[in-house]
């Protein structure tokens, strides 16, 4: 229901506004650059006895401080505590197994006196705490303190957005039910989806883009060699990491080879004919985001990892629908930029002190998995890590 909610208030004019005011009104970067000194360190501590990094691991708990901490102000510190309860739930909510469950439980709620049944006895279907209910009360209590603080903040974040657009008569969304603003649950549900989206897409990325330093160690060097060029030893910035084009290149190539997300979904909102495919009005679309962007029409060679595709000569030439990993149009992913600054933060500081080595078992065609609209490695990624440079001990 709650997700059903923030896909009906995401659609909404309101929803944009509130998430496009957030960019100028926090220095967002200093907090990513926080985080992403901690992952440097969890990684060093490995690199430096020549260990195997569990990628999805690491990064997973990055891009779970960092979208806790930027949206919603709280500091989760689930890098220090990789067992953290926001992280372990997470997990569980996007582990593949579970969608084995689910299916068999849609199965079942085919036929109405089963799909009662299901209800009633859900813990049948799973042993653990289920981990929605976890976030929902997580993000109640978040909210209700929030509500409670007397002492206005020294910055705006998502959440105070969203509260403040509870009540505020400035937010006038027509899509909401009483036509003034958010409803508690509109609010819980942003919040939900928003942090669940932000979570696990850019820590696969992440997962993916490791993956292809390893496996490409001159890609790899002409990103080091880019980040000393371009920024030296800055602390990277939203403005200077602007400059890394090469990185920005491969992150999109990750992204091309490899989408998180491998399909959307639309409805025809009137009867249309496209080269001859009448599309009736009411209609569901699918989008399969994967298949356009291994298409050879788009990209010759597909199979080949190649960052280039998108330098700003080549891109002149690329038909915009297709890359579609942020999906696009009015839909478009609304954490485009924070993933993209994310990224580009987090593989500046640890690719300054680590390099990644592709090893053996690493596999050069790596086997995916489609879990629903999530692509995934079937098995996480382990990616050798060594130190770029040899430490002195002060
Ligand atoms: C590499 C990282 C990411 C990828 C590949 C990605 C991909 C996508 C895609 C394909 C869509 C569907 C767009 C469409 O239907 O046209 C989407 C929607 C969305 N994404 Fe992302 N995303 C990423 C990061 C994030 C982050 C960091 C956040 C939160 C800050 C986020 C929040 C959302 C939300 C809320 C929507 C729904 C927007 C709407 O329906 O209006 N995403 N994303």
């Amino acid at each position: 229901m709650y997700i059903a909610v923030a896909y009906k208030a995401g659609s909404g004019e309101l929803f944009k506004r509130v998430v496009e005011s957030i960019w100028p009104c926090i220095r967002m970067e200093n907090y990513i650059n926080r985080c992403s000194e901690v992952l440097t360190e969890n990684m060093l501590k490995i690199a430096r006895n020549g260990g195997k990094i569990m990628v999805k691991e690491y990064c997973g708990a990055f891009t779970m401080d960092v979208i806790t901490g930027t949206a919603l102000g709280i500091l989760v510190n689930s890098q220090h505590d990789l067992q953290n309860k926001f992280v372990s739930n997470a997990k569980i909510i996007f582990d593949t197994r579970r969608d084995r469950t689910n299916f068999i439980q849609q199965l079942l709620s085919i036929n109405p006196f089963l799909n009662r049944l299901v209800r009633i006895l859900p813990n049948l279907f799973s042993k653990q705490e289920n981990p929605m209910t976890f976030f929902l009360e997580a993000i109640r209590r978040i909210v209700a303190d929030r509500k409670e603080e007397t002492v206005p903040r020294k910055q705006t974040d998502f959440l105070q957005l969203l509260v403040n657009a509870e009540a505020s008569e400035d937010f006038v969304d027509t899509t909401a039910e009483n036509g003034k603003g958010l409803t508690y649950d509109e609010i819980v549900a942003q919040i939900m989806i928003f942090f669940l989206a932000g979570y696990e897409t850019t820590a696969t990325t992440l997962q993916f883009m490791t993956y292809n330093l390893a496996v490409f160690p001159d890609v790899q060097q002409r990103i080091v060699d880019e980040i000393q060029e371009q920024i030296g030893d800055e602390v990277p910035t939203n403005d200077n990491v602007s400059k890394l084009k090469y990185m920005e290149q491969t992150i999109k190539e990750t992204l091309r080879l490899f989408p998180t997300v491998v399909s959307v979904t639309r409805m025809a909102s009137e009867t249309v004919t496209i080269k001859g495919v009448t599309i009736p009005k009411g209609v569901g679309v699918l989008i399969p985001i994967y298949d356009v962007m291994r298409d050879p029409e788009y990209f010759p060679d597909p199979e080949v990892f190649r960052p280039e595709r998108f330098s700003n000569e080549a891109k002149d030439e690329m038909n915009p629908l297709s890359f579609l990993a942020f999906g696009f149009g009015p839909r478009l992913c609304i954490g485009k930029r924070l993933a993209l600054l994310e990224i580009k933060i987090a593989m500046v500081h640890v690719l300054r002190k680590i390099k990644f080595v592709k090893t053996q078992d690493l596999p050069e065609n790596l086997p995916l998995i489609a879990s629903g609209s999530r692509l995934v490695p079937v098995t996480p990624l382990m990616v050798k890590a060594v130190l770029r440079h040899t430490e002195t001990k002060s």
